[in-house]
């Protein structure tokens, strides 16, 4: 096994004339989680398209499960869970998942597990476009589990989400973790943080950690994690 399932070296990207990631480095540890924050704009889900390999990038490198990004093998090994909802709002909870499954070449069998894993069960047979943006999130999240993919790139998939919802959720990233997936899991909530191995905080497409969450609180010399990602953002402008 690999030991790190995302390398990214040097990485530029300019979006709209504005350089948004000026060359960036980092790895991502194999079945691990780690966890992508820093505040809105600062780039995290412009890196996570260069690692699905559907960015545009400048330079650079972004090799993916030991290959470069995008390719037609990755495709199938990497689950992307976008912002923006990718599944249909005219077929239900079930019928959707059915689809998904049916596309990575799954039996279905595992279909009503993992509308329970997701919190779902009560609205499984429901339209997926009257779900909130939540649950649509939902839906695109239980449609990546059942492809079963060895890397999971989840853009904020606990936006919106109830306290409980979101223990429930961090839980299962946990077990797949156990399980040797890795998944890159973006967020704004640095509580979040907390839940992760390790933890990669960004500011104007600069890294400025790449720390467990001990590290973060020691470095910034306190143990609220949203203080120490102030500290750590303030420290990097000074
Ligand atoms: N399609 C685009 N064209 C031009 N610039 C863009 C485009 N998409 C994003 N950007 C710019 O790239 C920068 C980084 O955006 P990105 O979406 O990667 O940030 P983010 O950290 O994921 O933000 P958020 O947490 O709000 O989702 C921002 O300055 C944004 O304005």
């Amino acid at each position: 096994m690999l030991n790190n399932a995302i390398e990214v070296s040097n990485l530029t990207v300019i979006r709209g004339g504005k350089t948004v990631l000026p060359g960036l480095d980092l790895s991502v540890p194999t079945g691990s989680v780690t966890g992508l924050l820093g505040p809105s704009g600062s780039g995290k889900t412009t890196l996570i398209r260069a690692i699905a390999g559907i960015q545009i990038v400048a330079s650079g490198g972004v090799t993916v499960l030991g290959e470069p990004a995008g390719t037609a093998r990755n495709r199938a090994r990497v689950g992307y869970v976008t912002q923006a909802s990718s599944v249909y709002p005219d077929l239900t909870v079930r019928q959707n998942l059915a689809y998904f499954s049916s596309l990575a070449g799954k039996d279905g069998g595992a279909i009503t597990s993992t509308i329970a894993d997701v919190g779902l069960t009560s609205r499984a047979d429901t339209l997926t476009g009257v779900l909130s943006g939540g649950e649509r999130i939902r839906v695109s999240l239980a449609a990546a589990l059942l492809a079963d993919p060895e890397l999971y790139l989840l853009d904020e998939p606990t936006v919106g989400l109830d306290p409980v919802l979101r223990r429930d959720l961090w839980g299962m990233f946990r077990g797949l973790a156990e399980d040797g997936k890795t998944l890159l899991v973006s967020s704004h909530v640095m509580d979040e943080a907390g839940r992760c191995d390790r933890v990669l905080l960004m500011r104007d497409g600069v890294l400025i950690a790449d720390a467990t969450p001990d590290e973060l609180r020691a470095q910034a010399g306190t143990n609220d994690l949203e203080e120490a990602f102030l500290v750590l953002a303030e420290r990097d402008v000074a």
